[in-house]
């Protein structure tokens, strides 16, 4: 059965050469890696709420609800002791069944799905004439993206990929209602092509389900009770919660970002957090070129802040599994360094002497990762790279300006990792931590 070997598949050659720079041998490699899907789940624990022991017995119980004695394993790691992770199913017995009708689902859907994900209403594409409810189906992705919403012949199409076994719960009426837009769950996956566990999203004021390498990206910042820090691109302020749980909400947080509608999602989850200000502000303007001026609303001046993250704009193409990429232009990709770039001139001044910057993305083009890192070393001799602990990525991949002794102290997550990650799956990212040297 059809699987994309690269998230460019069919038409993008060159959008893949501008990415195959410099390390081609190394990045040719992940090409396909980011059209898997991870395959262990992680979730953040609020520890100002519960303790991890005490989620992981609910997690279990759940776990034992749904598979019984076939339950996947719950389980800590050492270096992140807020985090749980589950271990992925046995996949063995998810075969395809010629027998089922199908259902076709959208790219977008289908990644979540191959996460773990139940299939909501807007996400079906396809639903074949006479499925009943309760029926099993076998559920596709559609790839090329021609499948027409509320299509109800079967989908005839070779770049199709089969990613699992659903129940239905809404029937074709009720999917592809004029009058009245659907929401809800409308197939239940049973299984799915990864073996991720079909729990859906089980994040509440407790538990966030969260991808490993932001949770390594905040320990690696190091946030301390009392500090100020600045959270410079952070809706929907998944990082920005975790600071502040490693702060035990004491200190000061600003947490910026220029998108509305994403401030406004990020200010509902923050009732809890006393120490975090949102502001909905453009953090290129961040700095407000003084030195002295003492602000609590941005920009703000010279040395403000002990601690610096910018979790940068970026083409996203760590996010895995990118069933199909959405930028296709090579302009686009392009784009993202210049931002990146200015964003960093502006954390840079924000900084005390001796502060730490932490800078990542999730994505994989050496343009956003260790390029940015390399100009800003070279622009600003007053920053160093320090280690990046905990350790959990491979090393930055070498650029001519960027040495091995350097690299290591980079921490990028793709498919190579010399298992320091004890062999966890998961997507692809990139970390470095930057300090001001002291006055
Ligand atoms: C990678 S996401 C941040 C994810 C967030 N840190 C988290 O972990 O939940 C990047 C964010 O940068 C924001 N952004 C883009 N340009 C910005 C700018 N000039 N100023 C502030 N935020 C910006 C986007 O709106 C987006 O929310």
């Amino acid at each position: 059965m059809f699987y994309p070997k690269t998230p460019f598949y069919g038409k993008g050659l060159q959008l893949e050469t501008e990415i195959l720079k410099v390390n081609s041998g190394e990045l040719k490699k992940i090409l396909p890696w980011l059209c898997k899907a991870p395959r262990t789940t992680t979730y953040r624990i609020n520890t100002l709420r519960t303790s991890v022991a005490d989620y992981k017995v609910k997690l279990e119980a759940k776990l034992i609800a749904l598979y019984g004695p076939k339950a996947p394993r719950v389980y800590g790691l050492k270096d992140l002791p807020e985090m749980l992770c589950i271990s992925p199913l046995d996949t063995t017995e998810n075969k395809y069944d010629d027998c089922r009708k199908e259902l076709i689902v959208d790219t977008s859907c289908g990644a979540a799905v191959l996460r773990g994900a139940h299939i909501y209403a807007p996400g079906v594409l396809a639903m074949e004439s006479g499925t009943q409810l309760q029926e099993l189906v076998n559920v596709f992705a559609d790839l090329p993206g021609k499948c027409k919403r509320g299509t109800a012949t079967r989908y005839d199409c070779d770049e199709k990929i089969f990613i699992g076994v659903g129940q239905v719960l809404m029937q074709r009426h009720q999917l592809y209602n004029k009058e009245q837009p659907v929401s809800g769950i409308a197939v239940r996956m049973l299984t799915n092509l990864t073996g991720v566990p079909t729990l859906g999203d089980l994040s509440d004021a407790d538990a966030l389900l969260q991808n490993l390498p932001s949770m390594v990206c905040v320990r690696v910042l190091d946030p301390q009770p009392g500090e100020r820090v600045l959270d410079m691109c952070a809706a929907p302020g998944n990082k920005t919660t975790h600071i502040a749980e490693l702060m035990g909400n004491r200190g000061t947080i600003i947490a910026m970002d220029n998108s509305a509608s994403r401030v406004r999602s990020m200010t509902g989850k923050l009732v809890n957090y006393s120490c975090i200000e949102a502001h909905l502000f453009d953090a290129t303007k961040a700095w407000d070129g003084s030195t002295d001026r003492d602000s609590t609303a941005p920009p703000f001046a010279s040395s403000s802040f002990d601690r610096i993250l910018l979790d940068a704009p970026c083409s996203g193409l760590g996010n895995r599994p990118q069933l199909c990429c959405n930028i296709k232009q090579s302009k686009v990709l392009q784009s993202y360094p210049h931002i990146q770039r200015n964003l960093l001139s502006q954390a840079v001044p924000l900084l005390r002497p001796g502060g730490t910057l932490v800078y990542s993305t999730c994505t994989v083009t050496e343009a956003e990762c260790e390029e940015i890192v390399s100009w800003a070393l070279r622009k600003y001799p007053q920053l160093q790279l320090v280690d990046a602990m905990p350790k959990l990525g491979s090393p930055g991949l070498p650029l001519p300006d960027l040495d091995a002794a350097q690299c290591d102290l980079l921490q990028r997550f793709g498919p190579s990792h010399d298992n320091r990650l004890q062999n966890l799956d998961t997507v692809g990212f990139f970390i470095a931590k930057l300090q001001r040297a002291s006055a």
